[in-house]
């Protein structure tokens, strides 16, 4: 079977560490910016970094309903961090003028784990993902807060007494509130290529 070709949308964030790791897993990379490389992909990952931003940069190059027609007619998708928030249906403490993608059965709240933690670090049990724990760094992480019952939680941290999904996973969507990228851990690229494989 040939590669899958998976496209990391290069507006903003880690867009070549998100491409190593692919790369890495056994999928093709490339990046995506303009709608005509988004018709080229099989898939896509969106890195994390300012979701406010990402969505207004996704209106200004043309790519925001080219890319809500392609995750609504079931293109793979992984979302980290910022990429989590765009892949929601609801968001809390969002922007006034703030909008998503859409796709993922889910309420997240922005800059969840408030002001002391704005980052940390944790290791995390991940389903699906075997040989141990995952390294997960959070950087002003969301988590998820409401989930319909399509979504699958994959991982959950303790935060402000409760159990705070941060890996969720509804048919070919998946998302996580850290930045695997960073750790050089490909573990979930290996899971969402998989992903990607099967669908
Ligand atoms: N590391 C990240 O992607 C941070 C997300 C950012 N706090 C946002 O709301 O978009």
């Amino acid at each position: 079977m040939t590669a899958p070709v998976i496209g990391v949308l290069g507006l903003q964030g880690d867009v070549r560490e998100h491409r190593a790791a692919l790369e890495s897993s056994g999928a093709t990379s490339t990046v995506v910016r303009r709608p005509e490389e988004l018709a080229q992909v099989d898939a896509l990952v969106i890195p994390g970094g300012e979701s406010t931003t990402i969505d207004m940069l996704t209106r200004v190059v043309g790519l925001r309903d080219p890319l809500r027609s392609r995750i609504a007619g079931g293109m793979p998708v992984y979302g980290s961090c910022a990429g989590m928030i765009l892949l929601a249906d609801r968001v809390l403490d969002g922007h006034p003028d703030q909008q998503t993608l859409a796709g993922l059965d889910v309420t997240v709240r922005r800059n969840a784990f408030g002001r002391q933690v704005d980052s940390h670090e944790g290791d995390l049990e991940v389903r699906g993902v075997g040989g141990g724990p995952v390294r997960a760094v959070f950087i002003r992480a969301p988590w998820v807060e409401e989930w319909g019952d399509g979504v699958e939680v994959l991982a959950a941290v303790e935060a402000k007494g409760e159990s705070r999904p941060v890996v969720v996973r509804q048919g070919a969507l998946l998302a996580t509130s850290f930045h695997p990228e960073v750790t050089g851990d490909h573990r979930l690229h290996r899971l969402f290529v998989g992903m990607v494989t099967a669908a």
